[in-house]
């Protein structure tokens, strides 16, 4: 099966996001209004039983854009399709609603849970708003346990009653995503899901986000700046780079023959050993010396914003914005490199 052929669940088209920069007194006088090109013109499909990883650096906007399909965010322009239909919700029941569909789960679990209520308290919770408590005490118990029983925190009575402080870190990742299926949903937009978790313990969080993708069908999000788990981990992978996508396609194409010279660039800086015996392949040329610092938001580079950390900059890269050239069935990059090769 190839990454695009299961039901959409959710579609981004031009997604974009500028946030207004907080102006001082000297900027007040002036009619300049600055603001941080946070995310622009995204294009992003999520499907039934598909992870799709969103790969970057950090602020390259990944986590601007789960916020913007979570509703979180308002968007400057752009679409947000839920199974075809364009969604804008702000707060009340529509919103509610949505939640329903799409959930999301954050990267600092402890943050998000409440240190003053126990698991029962915010799986309930999260049960009654979505109206999935049942109608009988019983009801609710075995809804509770059979939450629990899904991120195999096991057996659940041993939880249900726990701090978030008694929980490990890992423990805890496992209660928010167990919150974020009370909603029975069928998006889930992880941000960062195992960054601040211990690495003994992220392979374990991971697969259990695998097993819940084939388990329930869902369309996972996979927001990480770590390239290496998107090849092990999700089915297709999109590249992040200050607020523009450079590349995307199926994980294994992306992540071992990567096209985007920023691509290249992000699989040297975290090597991964099974690409070890592939040194002195053309594509491997090194980028390493395309060193330098992500650019400046609020006056992104003109043309590809890569371009003044680029080795392979042309004239063009500098005044002319490359669209997406298709290089096979799955990948595409957007480089002024593939022009010739994608006509
Ligand atoms: N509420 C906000 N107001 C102004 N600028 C913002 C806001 N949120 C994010 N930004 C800016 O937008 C850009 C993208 O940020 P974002 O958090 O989406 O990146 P990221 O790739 O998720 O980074 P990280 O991995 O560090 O979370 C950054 O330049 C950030 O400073």
């Amino acid at each position: 099966m190839t990454v695009t052929d299961t039901e959409v669940v959710l579609e981004a088209e031009g997604l974009t996001k500028h946030f207004p920069v907080r102006r001082g007194v000297r900027d007040l006088l002036s009619k300049d209004r600055k603001v941080v090109h946070a995310v622009d013109d995204i294009q992003l499909t999520l499907r039934r039983g598909r992870v799709t990883a969103l790969v970057g650096e950090s602020g390259s906007g990944k986590s601007t854009v789960a916020r913007l399909l979570a509703q979180l965010y308002g968007r400057t322009s752009g679409d947000i399709r839920l199974h075809g239909d364009s969604v804008t919700v702000r707060g009340g029941r529509r919103f509610r609603a949505y939640c329903r569909r799409v959930q999301m789960i954050f990267q600092d679990p402890f943050a998000s849970l409440n240190p003053t209520h126990t698991v029962r308290y915010h799986l309930t919770r999260a049960l009654k708003i979505h109206g999935r408590a049942g109608t009988s005490a019983a009801e609710l118990e075995e809804n509770l346990r059979d939450l629990l029983l899904r991120v195999q925190l096991t057996p659940p009575e041993r939880y249900l009653d726990k701090f978030p402080h008694e929980l490990s870190g890992g423990q805890r990742q496992r209660v928010s995503i167990a919150r974020a299926l009370g909603a029975d949903p069928e998006a889930l937009l992880a941000d960062e899901p195992v960054s601040m978790l211990d690495v003994s313990i992220r392979l374990g969080v991971l697969n259990l986000l695998r097993d819940l993708k084939e388990r329930l069908n869902l369309a996972i999000l996979y927001i990480t700046h770590d390239i290496a788990s998107a090849r092990y981990f999700a089915d297709e992978t999109l590249v992040m780079y200050a607020g523009r996508m450079v590349e995307g396609g199926s994980s294994e194409t992306v992540t071992q023959n990567p096209a985007h010279p920023y691509t290249r660039l992000l699989i040297e800086s975290a090597p991964d050993p099974d690409r070890l015996d592939r040194v002195g392949d053309p594509r491997e040329a090194p980028e390493d010396e395309a060193g330098g610092e992500p650019p400046s938001l609020i006056a992104p580079p003109s043309g590809c914003r890569f371009h003044p950390r680029c080795i392979h900059a042309m004239p063009k890269c500098s005044t002319e914005l490359p669209p997406r050239f298709e290089l096979s069935s799955n990948q595409w990059a957007a480089c002024w490199l593939y022009e010739e090769a994608a006509r």
